[in-house]
């Protein structure tokens, strides 16, 4: 079964990147949709409020209105039947209260019929609307009456009337009446300013508008859309209607107890919605590009990491090859920590095959080191039919310098003979110490002719006096010489073969060199 391969550093900051930022991301998303849902139930809070406070606005007009005609009903004028004197009465009220042309005052008699009406001169013949104004229900009541909106059948525009009926005998009993036009409540709505989003229009009991803060023209009595009647109806203060076009819009209405009108405010739910959308799109964009920032920062950090690790895969094989091992900078500091950790290790595993193969006091190869090339260098000679030859050498008259003058003497002793050794002989020799004063060299290529030259001149070189702490020491050594192949063909032989030697050349004198091939 293939095995599973281990992720890349790269791939898992990548998914470092996205465990960070995409959790991040998703509660910004809710902390945003949350938001929204919070200045969305704002909004609306301030839709219905603004729409009771319009419609107060509305009721207190009509109040006002209302209160007028009170007082006009009261005039002396009136009360005397001196309809000239109040045609001019009510003139004047209207022109304090600035009224305008929007507004006028209508008196009806007994029968419902127009006795004047300050739109017309006076005395002039007016048509009947009593029906319209709500003669009959004022007469009924006694009370103030608030119509519905008409076209008035003197201008044939669209009018409202607010009437009372004025205090008299049974027989004289008036209705007074003031004629509103439409705009005057268009002039009151806008003078709410509105948001330019926000449209506000006034319906009467019958659900027609009566006024609108935006294209009131085109409105002003027609019926509001189904959908919004609908709604109006339940007397649900807040929903969301459809208007003729189709078009969904966030509604708050507030009806008036008082005029039996209601004001709607309507915002499109579009608008509302559009903020939301713009917003979660620059959240979207905001994310993709922090992702893609990340995600590129990643993969190139997660490549220097991976590059710098890959740096140190070489050192490590050379470390496992026993070589020395040198790291570059990596230009990161766990990974130059790990290399130079791998340089140490090389350095003590280096030390330690020396300690194994070399002799501690001179340095130079041991007995192990020795056999293991003297044995290398046979297969070779065996194998390229050439020859070599062994040198046994044993210092004569060593233990006497070591009782005379302690040890150390003799230890240094020792090393000065290890350097005369290692100086008598070629650099592709090898000098070895066996062990006390026993030092062995191979010399590879080296006849037995050639060798016992060398070794008479080593004898001739050890034999020189030697200065060690102030004092002046004589030794002299004794060598044996057996060469490959004609002392012998193993190890062993020859080296046998060179100790018997070297015996016989302290036995005939010492101070001299001695051949195998003489010897034995
Ligand atoms: N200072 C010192 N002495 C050592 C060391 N190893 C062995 N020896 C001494 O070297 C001496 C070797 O003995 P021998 O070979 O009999 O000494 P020798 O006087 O040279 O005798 P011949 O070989 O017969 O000439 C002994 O006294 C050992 O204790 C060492 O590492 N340091």
């Amino acid at each position: 079964m293939k095995a599973k391969r281990a992720p890349t550093i790269r791939s898992k900051l990548v998914m470092l990147v996205l465990a960070c930022v995409v959790p991040a991301s998703l509660m910004a998303v809710v902390l945003i949709a949350h938001e929204y849902q919070r200045a969305r139930e704002h909004l609306l809070f301030n839709l219905l409020t603004t729409a009771r406070t319009m419609m107060s606005v509305v009721d207190r007009d009509i109040a006002s209105i209302e209160s007028s005609l009170v007082a006009l009903a009261t005039s002396s004028q009136l009360q005397a039947g001196n309809f000239r004197s109040f045609y001019a009465q009510a003139q004047t009220v209207l022109k304090i209260q600035n009224s305008g042309e929007n507004t006028h005052i209508a008196l009806l008699d007994i029968h419902g019929r127009q006795i004047l009406n300050t739109r017309r001169p006076f005395r002039e013949a007016l048509p009947d609307y009593s029906a319209a104004v709500g003669f009959g229900t004022i007469r009924e009541s006694g009370k103030p009456f608030v119509s519905n909106l008409f076209v008035s059948p003197i201008t044939h525009r669209h009018l409202l009337t607010i009437g009372v009926p004025v205090p008299a005998t049974e027989a004289t009993r008036h209705t007074l009446h003031a004629a509103i036009y439409p705009e005057r409540f268009e002039k009151l709505l806008q003078q709410q300013r509105l948001p330019s989003d926000w449209v506000a229009a006034v319906f009467d009991s019958s659900g027609t508008i009566i006024a609108r803060s935006a294209e009131m023209q085109r409105f002003v009595g027609r019926k509001g859309s189904p959908s919004l009647l609908q709604h109006m109806q339940a007397g649900e203060p807040l929903f969301i209607s459809t208007t003729y076009d189709g078009t969904k819009v966030h509604t708050a209405v507030s009806h008036s107890n008082v005029s039996d009108w209601s004001l709607a405010i309507g915002i499109p739910t579009e608008l509302i919605n559009k903020e939301l959308r713009i917003t979660m799109m620059w959240l979207v964009l905001a994310t993709i590009a922090l992702l893609s920032s990340s995600l590129g920062a990643a993969w190139l950090i997660g490549g220097r990491i991976a590059e710098s690790i890959h740096g140190l895969t070489g050192p490590a094989l050379a470390l496992g090859s026993g070589e020395i091992v040198t790291v570059p900078p990596l230009n990161l500091r766990e990974a130059d920590e790990v290399g130079a950790s791998l340089v140490r290790v090389s350095e003590m595993l280096h030390h330690a095959q020396h300690r194994a193969n070399h002799d501690i006091l001179t340095g130079l190869a041991n007995r192990a080191l020795f056999d293991e090339m003297l044995n290398q260098h046979l297969s070779l000679c065996e194998r390229n039919r050439s020859v070599l030859s062994i040198l046994y050498i044993d210092l004569d008259g060593f233990k006497a310098i070591n009782d005379r003058h302690g040890h150390e003497v003799g230890d240094k002793l020792l090393c000065n003979v290890a350097s005369r050794l290692k100086a008598g002989s070629r650099h592709s020799d090898m000098v070895s110490r066996l062990g006390g004063d026993e030092f062995a060299i191979i010399m590879v290529g080296a006849t037995m002719h050639d060798s016992a030259i060398v070794a008479g001149k080593l004898v001739d070189s050890l034999s020189l006096p030697y200065e060690i702490d102030d004092l002046v020491l004589h030794i002299s050594a004794s060598i044996g010489v057996a060469s490959y192949p004609e002392s012998g063909v193993t190890a062993e032989i020859l080296l046998q073969r060179a100790d018997v030697a070297m015996y016989r050349a302290k036995e005939t004198g010492r101070r001299r060199v001695a051949t195998a091939h003489n010897s034995n």
